[in-house]
């Protein structure tokens, strides 16, 4: 599938696509980050293999997919360990409950810095290190720029070697614009969830995007007016680049 192929929405399409999954269909909130996280470690063993990951969570709907790729990382052997864009008792609900099996299953957790990072830590020193950054700071929700302390853990994503795998979108991206704030990740593959988002098709921060099947119901695009054909009839995770099963 490319993308160009592929219907992309708005955040505001997306919203809608969230809100009819909850109410009119009952399917919970973390049902889809389940499997949104799931793939997300999914695609980052086989796309990077890593043996170390540092995952950046903040504390919305992308942040509680970073933590449940986490976990799923961890179950599979990965030395992963997670750092907070804000204090635990400022996550959203659903994302607190991954945070506490995280923190059930021993998982290391640090909190970003405040005073933000110095420059020394932000050219790739003291956030723990990784061969791999999981990237779900902010997605869909973002408004204006990143704020400290997100900015400085997005500064320090794109002074660190290691590739960045983000989720739904570069923290910093609109998706619906395409503007890339200053300061937004760049990222060397992102995974979007259930439908491309306009602003990401062509945009350098994205890197290879890939498209993550949450179980949205096909009765959901029709009552939108969306086509989407069926693009994980044969794998819930798909290259829009090359259209095949992710590798
Ligand atoms: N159907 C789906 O696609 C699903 C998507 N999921 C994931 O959830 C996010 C959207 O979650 P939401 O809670 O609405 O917000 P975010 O996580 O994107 O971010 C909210 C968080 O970020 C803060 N914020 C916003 N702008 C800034 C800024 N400029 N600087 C600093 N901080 C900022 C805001 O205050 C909030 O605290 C979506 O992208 C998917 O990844 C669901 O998991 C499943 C369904
Ligand atoms: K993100």
């Amino acid at each position: 599938m490319s993308g160009s192929a592929c219907p992309a929405v708005t955040a505001e399409q997306m919203r809608e696509v969230d809100r009819a999954m909850v109410e009119d269909f009952h399917i919970e909130l973390g049902q889809m980050m389940e499997n949104a996280g799931r793939s997300l470690a999914e695609l980052a063993v086989n796309t990077f293999d890593p043996v170390r990951v540092v995952v950046l969570a903040g504390p919305g709907g992308n942040g509680g997919g970073g933590l449940v790729a986490a976990r799923h990382l961890a179950n599979r052997g990965r030395d992963v360990h997670v750092v907070l864009a804000k204090p635990a008792d400022h996550l959203g609900e659903v994302p607190a409950h991954q945070l506490d099996i995280l923190a059930r299953i021993g998982v290391p957790i640090g909190t970003a810095p405040d005073p933000p990072l110095r420059a020394a830590e932000v050219r790739g020193e003291g956030l723990g290190e990784g061969d791999l950054i999981v990237d779900t700071l902010i997605g869909y929700s973002l408004v204006g720029s990143p704020a400290e302390p997100v900015a400085g853990l997005v500064r320090w994503a794109n002074g660190h070697a290691a590739p960045v795998l983000s989720l739904d979108t570069p923290s910093g991206l609109d998706v619906t614009t395409g503007v890339a704030a200053n300061p937004c990740v760049r990222a060397a593959a992102t995974l979007t969830l259930a439908l491309p988002k306009v602003g990401l098709l062509g945009s350098p921060e994205v890197g290879r995007l890939y498209l993550a099947d949450i179980s949205v119901p096909p009765l959901v695009y029709e009552r939108m007016g969306i086509e989407i054909g069926n693009p994980f009839g044969e794998h819930p995770i798909v290259s829009l680049d090359c259209g095949g099963p992710a590798s």
